[in-house]
């Protein structure tokens, strides 16, 4: 689809091994991005930004490793490609998972720790506004489903958003994260967000 600018707009991926693959493709769109899924190696290299779903961050784990895509992605983040991870996306950016799951591995990029289920289990999932810094026209609907929080981050983080005293949304160069997901409540901001760190990347 062309831009305003009259350039074609850049190819987001979604990392498509498992969860919440088709919202994510569905936000994108809606924002004229042009998004594709990646399961393989070879589909790394055609995208210029990637999002990693919610899911289930240990099978998510389990299934790159199997796909040969864990060296692929930590190269590819190392070198810049933006990327945005939302509640197990967030855990699979974390540089390193407080509680893992045994043999639970991650493709890192932001220097933090995070804490799987933090908010609770999957009944004591809940929604709450949260303002986060760089989303302009107010809060978003946080949805948070057995949602992890950022425990710590490092210098080089920046803190976008906080509930209840723990953050849920962080920032590291071209790495982007949320608790939450904004994929599930028609609220396209934090995918347009991604969009403009993509454009801007490129
Ligand atoms: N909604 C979600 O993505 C849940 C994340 C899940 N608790 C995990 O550890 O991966």
């Amino acid at each position: 689809m062309p831009t305003t600018s009259g350039t074609r707009a850049p190819v987001i991926g979604v990392l498509a091994l498992q969860g919440d693959v088709r919202e994510h493709l569905a936000a994108l769109a809606a924002t004229g991005a042009e998004a594709r899924t990646v399961r393989r190696p070879e589909e790394l290299g055609s995208v210029a930004g990637l999002v990693i779903p919610g899911g289930e961050s240990t099978t998510m784990s389990k299934l790159a490793a199997l796909f040969g895509l864990l060296e692929p992605l930590r190269a590819r983040v190392r070198d810049g490609l933006p990327v945005y991870g939302t509640c197990a996306g967030m855990i699979m950016l974390a540089d390193k998972i407080l509680d893992p799951r045994s043999g639970q591995e991650t493709i890192g990029g932001i220097d933090m720790i995070v804490r799987r289920n933090a908010f609770g289990r999957q009944n004591e999932s809940f929604e709450a506004a949260v303002a986060v810094a760089g989303v302009d026209g107010g809060p978003v609907e946080g949805v948070f489903i057995r949602a992890p929080w950022v425990e710590s981050v490092g210098a080089e983080v920046e803190v976008l958003a906080e509930h209840g005293g723990h953050v849920v949304a962080v920032r590291q160069g071209n790495a982007l994260a949320t608790s939450f997901h904004p994929e599930l409540t028609g609220d396209h901001r934090l995918h347009r967000l991604f969009g403009e760190m993509v454009r801007d990347s490129g």
